[in-house]
């Protein structure tokens, strides 16, 4: 479902991405973790087309983001880490807009409106502009707007930053349901607890190259201390040879419950 081959990416004298090889098939719920600057959203820019890959490729549903963009982005759902959002809208605007976009049917486009808005507590601010709604409340609608064409494929950056715990949960059932429902999210974030509960497998970048890949007990084994009670952090210690998680830019905070 998403498949990145050779996946480089050079900035003047930076190489940011070096030759990422990493299949993420339909209703898997992947992780991607790394320190600072290891390379994750450098990589997730060239997943959803808007960077441009030095060399190699991202087929999203076998359509290569780089040649056949809009088919791929017409599959696509992406919650970027800093979103942009159109401020002199009102959130149903918004998501009438976002429908749009897509091709989805006014009828249908009104009822998944409704359906996010209420999920997210957001009707009473469904006719206020953007520009006067909280940053969670912003990205509440930013991450409806995403899933509104139920997309086949999810690439999240650091979803849950700026959610109160509420927020989080409901992000959270949204993105399960979706992956339970056959398409395959890819999501990067630096809280390991989150990761550690929510993905099936969890690819470990370092310096832009992936360093570790599996599930929690691939990667236990491959920590070469696969005791079961191992978690996350400490993997992810091992595994980068650093042990200072804050230096790393590492959160070890426990998804709210
Ligand atoms: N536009 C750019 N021009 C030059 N170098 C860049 C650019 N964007 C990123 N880099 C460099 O590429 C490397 C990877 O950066 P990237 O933002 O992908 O890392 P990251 O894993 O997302 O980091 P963080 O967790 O801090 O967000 C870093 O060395 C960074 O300095």
């Amino acid at each position: 479902m998403i498949e990145l081959t050779h996946l480089t990416k050079r900035y003047r004298d930076v190489d940011a991405v070096k030759g990422l090889n990493l299949t993420v098939p339909a209703g898997e719920f992947f992780g991607f973790l790394g320190p600072n600057g290891a390379g994750k959203t450098t990589t997730i820019k060239m997943l959803v087309g808007l960077l441009k890959p030095t060399s190699g490729s991202v087929l999203i549903g076998g359509h290569d983001v780089s040649t056949d963009p809009l088919r791929a982005k017409a599959i696509l759902g992406y919650i970027p880490d800093r979103p942009f959002i159109y401020e002199k809208l009102t959130g149903r605007e918004y998501l009438m807009f976002i429908a749009e976009l897509y091709g989805i049917d006014m009828k249908t486009a009104a009822e998944r409106a409704e359906e996010y808005l209420a999920f997210f507590d957001l009707m009473d601010s469904e006719h206020a502009l953007i520009e006067g709604y909280s940053h969670g409340m912003k990205q509440k609608l930013i991450i409806s707007g995403a899933l509104l064409h139920d997309p086949e494929v999810l690439i999240v950056d650091e979803p849950m930053v700026g959610l109160d715990p509420k927020g989080a949960r409901q992000v959270k059932q949204l993105f399960t349901d979706l992956c339970r429902k056959g398409a395959a999210v890819f999501m990067s974030t630096h809280s390991l607890g989150i990761a550690q509960a929510m993905c099936d497998r969890i690819g470990i970048i370092q310096k832009g190259e992936v360093i570790a890949l599996g599930s929690m007990d691939a990667l236990r084994r491959m920590a070469k201390r696969d005791q079961e009670n191992l978690e996350l952090e400490d993997i992810f210690l091992e595994l980068t040879g650093d042990t200072n998680l804050e230096r790393l830019g590492i959160s070890m905070e426990h998804p709210a419950a």
